[in-house]
C-alpha cells in the first residue's frame, strides 16, 4: 500500500464483450490494491473497428482492429490505459504505445470441452471438434487424424451455446477464459503442451499506455509480475522473427525454473500433415534470444514455407 504520485483519475478503455470487461475490472482491482486512493473508471467501448478507418489515426500500426480503437482513446486523451489478452495483441506494435505491465499469468492451456466425452482420447472416430484457430486445429489434427473440425466462431458465450445446441462432440477453447468468466467447469481436460501448445501469451493480461506518460508508466510497474512478463516476452520474440500475426498456426511456451527459461515452439499446416517443432533452455536474462533462437530453428526446418502458403 502506498500514496500515489498520480494527479487524476486512470480511466481504462476496454471493448464490451464478457471476458474484455473482466480483464479491465482485475486491473482495476489491482490498481485499488496497489493504490487505495486512486480513483479508476472503465470507459467501455464500442467493437465496431471499421470506424476509424476513415480518419489519419488509421495508419497507427499494430493489426488489431480492436486495440487500435482503444489506442486512438489514449491518444485522443479519453483513456489513460488499455488492458488486452496477450495472445491477441500483434508483436508489431505501435511507436507511440508500450506493454507496461504483464500481470500473472491464468491457466495457459487449451481446454478440451465436451458434455458427453470425457477427454480427447474418449471421442469416436470422426467425432466433429469446433475450433476456428489455425494452431488448435493443426495440433488436434495430429493427434486425431480421425476427427472432423469444424470453424466455431464468436465469444465464449456463443461457443458454449453451439456445443450445447449439439452442433459439435467437443470445442476448443482456452482454460483462461472459462476460468476467469466463472466456468471452470466447463473445462472437461485440460490440453498437456505436448498435445496442444498454447499461443504467444494466452492467459497472460497486459497493459498498455502511452510512451510519454510517465506517471503512469511508474503506477504500471507494480502490476507487474516479472516472471510471466519474462515467460511472454520470450514467447513474443519467437513470433517476432517468424512475423507471425494472431491468425497463424504456431504455438509458442515457456516456462521458467528457478534462473532457467525453457521456449517450445510449434509451426504446423492446418491440415496437421506437418509440424515442426523446436526447444531452448537458458538464462531467463536472455528470454528474448532464446525465443527468437527457437524461431530461427523452425525456419532452419522450413516454416517460412508453411507460413507463406497460408497468405
Ligand atoms: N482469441 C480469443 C481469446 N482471447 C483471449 C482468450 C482467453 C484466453 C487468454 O486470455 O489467453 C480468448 C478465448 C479463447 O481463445 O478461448
Amino acid at each position: 500500500m502506498s500514496t500515489t504520485a498520480c494527479s487524476r483519475p486512470i480511466r481504462i478503455a476496454t471493448r464490451k464483450s464478457a471476458l474484455a470487461l473482466w480483464q479491465a475490472n482485475f486491473v482495476k482491482s489491482q490498481l485499488a490494491h496497489h493504490y487505495p486512493n486512486l480513483p479508476v473508471e472503465l470507459v467501455p467501448m464500442s467493437t465496431q473497428g471499421d470506424k476509424i478507418l476513415d480518419t489519419p489515426l488509421a495508419k497507427i500500426g499494430g493489426k488489431g482492429l480492436f486495440i487500435k480503437e482503444l489506442e486512438i482513446a489514449m491518444l485522443e486523451g479519453r483513456a489513460d490505459i488499455a488492458v488486452h489478452s496477450m495472445k491477441d495483441v500483434p508483436v508489431a506494435f505501435p511507436e507511440e504505445f508500450g506493454l507496461y505491465a504483464i500481470c500473472e499469468r491464468e491457466n495457459p492451456f487449451d481446454a478440451f470441452v465436451s458434455n458427453q466425452y470425457e477427454n480427447i482420447d474418449a471421442l469416436p472416430q470422426g467425432a466433429m471438434v469446433g475450433t476456428s484457430s489455425l494452431r488448435r486445429q493443426c495440433q488436434i489434427r495430429r493427434y486425431r487424424p480421425d476427427l472432423v473440425i469444424r470453424d466455431l466462431r464468436g465469444n465464449v458465450n456463443t461457443r458454449l451455446a453451439k456445443l450445447d445446441d449439439g452442433q459439435y462432440d467437443a470445442i476448443i477453447l482456452a482454460c483462461a477464459g472459462l476460468i476467469r468468466l466463472d466456468m471452470e467447469h466447463r473445462i472437461t481436460q485440460p490440453l498437456p503442451a505436448d498435445i496442444s501448445l498454447p499461443a504467444v501469451g494466452q492467459g497472460a493480461v497486459g497493459i498498455e499506455c502511452r510512451n510519454d506518460d510517465d506517471e503512469l508508466i511508474q503506477l504500471l510497474s507494480r502490476l507487474n509480475h516479472p516472471i510471466t512478463a519474462t515467460r511472454v516476452r520470450a514467447e513474443r520474440a519467437m513470433n517476432t522473427r517468424l512475423e507471425g500475426g494472431c491468425q497463424v498456426p504456431i504455438g509458442s511456451y515457456a516456462t521458467i525454473d528457478e534462473d532457467s527459461l525453457t521456449i517450445t515452439g510449434m509451426v504446423g499446416k492446418p491440415d496437421g500433415t506437418e509440424l515442426l517443432f523446436a526447444s531452448a533452455t537458458g538464462s531467463t536474462s536472455r528470454a528474448e534470444e532464446l525465443g527468437t533462437e527457437v524461431a530461427d530453428a523452425l525456419l532452419e526446418q522450413g516454416a517460412a514455407k508453411i507460413l507463406a502458403s497460408l497468405s
